[in-house]
């Protein structure tokens, strides 16, 4: 039985183990003395109506309850356990995970390639809805919006602007947006991270084993990371796939990861990869797939990539603004994590690959929520294009290494239409890596000087 509460809380120790029973019988015991000193105090006695004394007790002791878990928990040095227990109990109780259903989802991601290795291979992505529902949206907006480097905001603030505002409204436009992009399978971006797994599997044999993880929602970071607890790997190379950093992205996945493995018992070797955009082989994988479109059939080609507020380009260098900066004309020496200045090398990089004249070509910046995000929008250099007499246009999206939400529909929908009304002719987007077997072999590459 012990053992069964050891796997359920994810915990090592048979004394941690005795800490939290010792908390929750303390805890009870406390929680019936508090109900006892409020009852006196506003004058409930054995005479009071049970319509007012039962919804009374449940009002007073399950606040009591669960505020007094964290105070004993601190006490008998427990509360992570107890933070992460009542955020957990918080969250089932306002949302009913969606529990064999993602169950089948982490399956899916788990490592299986039966190899008896020392290191293991944990990619990571953003993730994506469980299903296209306005409910199913709204669980994966929630923890995407209340994740404190996406909107960095003081606790406060974020809380209301998230839970009152932005999650509520927008909710049911997203779940419209994903109903569009859903596909027998799924989320084209769980698909395509999947097989992009798969695929690396083959690629390393029995040198590591692959798994697959998501920021938000499934499969989850925990739940792979326990895999690979249980399978005692002595390292981990941890590779989130976006070429460019951002502390939105790429540090938040890599801050989960750490929130996770540092109460594990053995911790185990970890290497992280924080950015990749001007690896050759990544480069070389998206001027093939560039190329194999016949560039002559467009006037120009947009390099698209995913916004970002300007604010948090700023925090990198606060010394020069974001908008001030000349990182679009050359790579300026504190760019090297500015996600705008290697944004702008990344365009370099591949028109110098692809030998694209000057003025052929141009970066913008895709998917904004306000009009204090890096400049040029996509939209409105889409916009612009055709009074340029610019009538064909190729897009990439450089940013993303799997098609996704913000290519299959927000480019190749969305995007497609605006510029055919405004005096576009023809717009076509550069399919993604996905699991190309160039980009498959450039992740090998990426990964192999850790292995
Ligand atoms: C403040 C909000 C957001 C920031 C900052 C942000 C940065 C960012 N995102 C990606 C990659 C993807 N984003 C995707 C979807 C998506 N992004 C945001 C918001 C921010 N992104 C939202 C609200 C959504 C959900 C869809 C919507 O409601 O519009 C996706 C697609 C996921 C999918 O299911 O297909 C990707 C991928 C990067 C690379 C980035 C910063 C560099
Ligand atoms: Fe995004």
């Amino acid at each position: 039985m012990f053992e069964k509460f050891k796997t359920k809380w994810n915990i090592n120790s048979h004394w941690q183990l005795t800490m939290i029973f010792i908390v929750f019988s303390v805890t009870g015991s406390a929680a019936m003395v508090v109900r006892k000193f409020v009852f006196e105090w506003i004058g409930i006695t054995s005479e009071t109506s049970l319509w007012i004394k039962v919804p009374l007790y449940i009002l007073i002791l399950i606040p009591a309850y669960q505020i007094l878990l964290i105070v004993v928990g601190t006490i008998f040095g427990q509360y992570r356990f107890f933070y992460e227990f009542q955020k957990k109990s918080i969250g089932r109780f306002y949302r009913k995970t969606k529990k064999e259903k993602n169950i089948n989802i982490q399956e899916l991601t788990m490592n299986n390639s039966g190899n008896n290795n020392e290191t293991a291979v944990l990619l990571l992505n953003l993730g994506t809805p469980d299903e296209p529902t306005v409910k199913a949206v709204r669980r994966y907006l929630f923890q995407f919006f209340n994740d404190k480097r996406v909107i960095d905001l003081p606790w406060l603030f974020r809380k209301i602007l998230v839970n009152f505002i932005i999650v509520p409204f927008r909710a049911p436009k997203s779940a419209k947006l994903y109903q569009q992009l859903w596909t027998k399978e799924g989320s084209p971006l769980l698909i395509n991270s999947v097989e992009l797994k798969n695929k690396l599997q083959e690629k390393l044999g029995d040198k590591a084993s692959v798994f697959l993880a998501m920021r938000y929602q499934n499969p989850s970071i925990r739940a792979t990371l326990n895999a690979i607890r249980k399978e005692g790997y002595s390292k981990i190379i941890v590779l989130p796939l976006f070429p460019h950093y951002a502390s939105s992205t790429t540090s938040s996945a890599i801050e989960t990861v750490w929130d996770e493995i540092r109460d594990w018992n053995v911790v185990p070797s970890v290497h992280v990869i924080n950015q990749f955009y001007n690896h050759p082989l990544f480069l070389d994988a998206f001027t093939h797939r560039i190329s194999s479109y016949n560039l002559e059939d467009y006037d120009f080609i947009l390099f698209s990539y995913h916004g970002l507020p300007t604010r948090h380009t700023d925090k990198i260098h606060p010394k020069i603004s974001t908008t001030g900066c000349n990182c679009h004309e050359v790579m300026p020496a504190h760019g090297k994590f500015c996600y705008r200045a290697t944004c702008y090398e990344t365009t370099r990089l591949l028109a110098e690959r692809l030998g694209l004249s000057k003025g052929s070509y141009s970066t913008s910046f895709q998917s904004r929520l306000s009009n204090y995000w890096l400049t040029p929008f996509t939209d409105a250099t889409l916009k612009e294009l055709p009074l340029k007499g610019i009538k064909r246009v190729l897009v990439v999206a450089p940013a993303f290494v799997a098609d996704c939400l913000e290519t299959i529909v927000e480019i190749d929908y969305e995007y497609k239409e605006l510029f055919i009304a405004n005096g576009g002719q023809k717009l076509t987007m550069v399919e993604s890596l996905n699991a190309d077997d160039r980009w498959v072999d450039a992740v090998k590459e990426i990964v192999s000087p850790y292995i």
